[in-house]
């Protein structure tokens, strides 16, 4: 690793890998004191199976137990299952995506969840967590907080783990996380060095300032993370950031084919961010399909998916959440 990104991770990375690690007292006093706002954001597609679980956990813990959660929402993104209404019933607030910032349009995908996210929440720290996740993971919003409340430096925190893998019923306790190990990491080791040090850059649980968040561009679809880490380096330097171990994460898995066209969204949007700055003469022209290739019997059918990048500019220079935002504060 590059002495940078080794003294990041030495420097940068803590340890709540369960609740008996994390000091809840100091973390509510931290809050207080600093008249922070929490809110929690679980993005959702078709969860109706884990997110109802999630929720109540989250709930009893964090909002009737210890008044660590001010706010936790699940963004529906185009469900066709139950996923609102499980997710109501345990306690949530479920907001439609398409219902936020109407004048915005709708689009599909992950990232456009989380852009959405920030104007269906009022808190200047905001919480994100899976849907899909499977096990306790009750440490994980107080362990994501910690470096928040009790650093101001800090602007940004990214979740790591070990990540079982259960494939054709098959179990190992590690090897999970494919797309980060062969696509993500990879790349962003060749082209962003300084950020060696995550071990998760692709995790789906993080948090950040809103203030940090309102000021970068969100990929609409499973680039959202990639891109949140590269955009969010230039505008708080590596030092604004900061990760914790959680422990192990378990979730449920897609298919190789789901992952190749995730790999492709990883790939488009890694080279979008790496072409800025470039003259056009030499800019990168990313195709923005990916074809894959099954055999019939008879012969090799391709099938393609887009990949390219469809992204929101940063929430601070769109009207409709500014003038929102003047609404809520004022
Ligand atoms: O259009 C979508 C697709 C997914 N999700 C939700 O986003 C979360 C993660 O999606 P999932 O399909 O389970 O992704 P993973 O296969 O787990 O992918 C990993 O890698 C992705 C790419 O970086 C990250 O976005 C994920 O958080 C991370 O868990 C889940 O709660 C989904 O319900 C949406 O809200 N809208
Ligand atoms: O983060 C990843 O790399 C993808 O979500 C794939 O994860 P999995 O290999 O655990 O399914």
């Amino acid at each position: 690793m590059r002495p940078d990104a080794r003294a990041w991770f030495e420097h940068r990375t803590t340890s709540a890998t369960s609740l008996a690690e994390i000091d809840v007292d100091a973390l509510l006093l931290a809050k207080r004191r600093g008249g922070h706002r929490v809110s929690v954001v679980l993005p959702a597609r078709n969860e109706e199976t884990t997110v109802g679980v999630l929720v109540r956990d989250l709930v009893e813990r964090w909002v009737e137990g210890v008044p660590l959660i001010d706010e936790l929402v699940v963004i529906d993104s185009h469900s066709t299952d139950a996923t609102a209404e499980v997710a109501r019933a345990a306690g949530a607030e479920v907001v439609a995506v398409g219902d936020v910032l109407p004048r915005q349009g709708d689009r599909p995908g992950k990232g456009e969840a989380l852009w959405k996210s920030l104007a269906a929440t009022t808190g200047d720290l905001v919480v994100f967590i899976d849907s899909d996740l499977l096990g306790d993971v009750s440490h994980y919003v107080p362990g994501l907080l910690t470096p928040l409340l009790t650093d101001p430096r800090i602007e940004y925190v990214k979740g790591c783990y070990t990540r079982p893998l259960t494939v054709d019923g098959e179990h190992r306790p590690a090897g999970g996380g494919r797309v980060t190990e062969l696509t993500a990491r990879p790349l962003l080791n060749a082209l962003w060095p300084e950020l060696a040090g995550f071990v998760q850059p692709l995790g789906g649980e993080y948090a950040g300032r809103r203030s940090a968040l309102e000021q970068v561009p969100f990929v609409s679809g499973y680039g959202v993370e990639v891109g949140l880490l590269v955009d969010l380096l230039q505008v708080c330097g590596l030092n604004g950031l900061a990760q914790v171990d959680l422990g192990t994460r378990t979730h449920s898995h897609q298919t190789d084919e789901a992952l190749g066209t995730m790999a492709g969204q990883i790939v488009s949007t890694v080279l979008s961010r790496a072409e800025r700055g470039r003259s056009d003469r030499r800019r990168l022209e990313p195709g923005g399909l990916l074809t894959q290739f099954a055999h019939d019997g008879r012969g090799f059918v391709p099938t393609s998916h887009t990949v390219a990048v469809d992204e929101r500019p940063p929430m601070c220079a769109v009207d409709e959440y500014t003038a929102h935002r003047a609404g809520v504060v004022g």
